[in-house]
């Protein structure tokens, strides 16, 4: 990784940093996990699959160690071109990383994407951690089973049974990682949590808004993008964001009934942005039509993904 900024503040005493990616198939619990570790919320959380569409990092401060986590996006089979890229640019993620975390949710047990993924991890020469995930759910027994299968399969340097949801076995990870990183000066300063700026992630709220509202009827095409950012001379921030859907009939769900359903999710984001802000927001939302956004070159690099030939 070569693009973190030149500005890192040194903490006393041997500091350790390095990058840590994160795989696991859509749902395993990816962004919960990031969440849990960096201790604040910088990726998005949605019981959709496949919400993860940006590499997002979060980053957490342990002991002397600064551990910047790459939130991949969900490993599956690529259907559309916009899919292709994401695979290909999480695995790019996990070959730059000090350490690959396989994250598998043990409810669902190893197949399908798990399977695959493990298969694929044979060829990476990347120092590779077992995670079992969502450990509240499942007995011991099976734990110890899924443990041993998937170490027969893949060379794990170690193995965590740890739920994102509790949090559960988490401190131990960390405590693990921040040892595992190698000795180095840290890449950001200490009161950063995530490089994703701002206006990104605020569009990233929005869209987690939406989806949790309409994740019935609205397909992953949609999309948002903070289009406008003013800060206003009483110390407010005024913010313009665009839905983007690929049908009307799409955009008459967002609006809902004399605009109910628009008007509910730009104010659960207001909300949130402006916790996150500490100023005042005003938040205005428009939805527009446009089709095939998921075939334009410039979306990929708007969203740091390569568009595959
Ligand atoms: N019971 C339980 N549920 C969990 C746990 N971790 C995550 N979940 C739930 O699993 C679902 C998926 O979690 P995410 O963090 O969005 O999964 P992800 O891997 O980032 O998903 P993609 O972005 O689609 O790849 C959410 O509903 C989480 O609340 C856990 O430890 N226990």
């Amino acid at each position: 990784m070569t693009d973190a900024p030149e500005t890192a503040t040194p903490a006393t005493g041997a500091t350790r940093s390095g990058f840590v990616a994160l795989l696991g198939a859509p749902n395993a619990g990816k962004s919960t996990l990031v969440n849990r570790l960096v201790g604040a919320k910088v990726s998005i959380v949605t019981h959709k699959v496949q919400t993860t569409r940006a590499i997002v990092r979060g980053i957490a401060t342990h002991d002397n160690a600064q551990i910047v986590f790459i939130d991949t996006p969900g490993i599956f089979k690529p259907k559309r071109r916009l899919d292709t890229a994401m695979v290909t640019t999480a695995w790019g993620g996990a070959r730059d990383a000090d350490v690959i975390l396989v994250l598998i949710d043990a409810e669902r047990g190893i197949k399908g994407d798990a399977a695959a993924i493990l298969e694929r991890l044979k060829d990476v020469r990347q120092p590779k951690v077992l995670i079992l995930n969502k450990v509240d759910r499942v007995d011991p027994e099976k734990l110890l089973k899924l443990t041993a299968t998937a170490n027969e399969a893949v060379e794990f340097e170690r193995t965590f049974m740890v739920s994102a949801l509790t949090g559960s076995g988490c401190k131990d990870l960390l405590d693990f990682l921040a040892k595992r990183l190698p000795e180095g000066p840290w890449y950001y300063p200490e009161d950063q949590i995530s490089d994703l700026p701002m206006r990104q992630l605020a569009a990233e709220i929005t869209r987690e808004k939406l989806y949790l509202r309409l994740h019935q009827e609205l397909p992953y095409s949609s999309h948002v993008e903070t289009e406008k950012w003013e800060e206003l001379p009483n110390g407010s921030v005024r913010i313009e964001q665009v839905i983007f859907v690929e049908r009307d009939s799409q955009k008459k769900i967002v609006l809902g009934h004399k605009g109910e359903t628009i008007r509910a999710i730009g104010q659960a984001s207001r909300m949130e942005i402006a916790g996150i802000l500490e100023q005042k927001v005003h938040l205005f939302l428009f939805v527009k039509v446009r089709e095939n956004w998921g075939d334009d070159p410039e979306r990929y690099r708007e969203m740091g993904l390569d568009f595959p030939h």
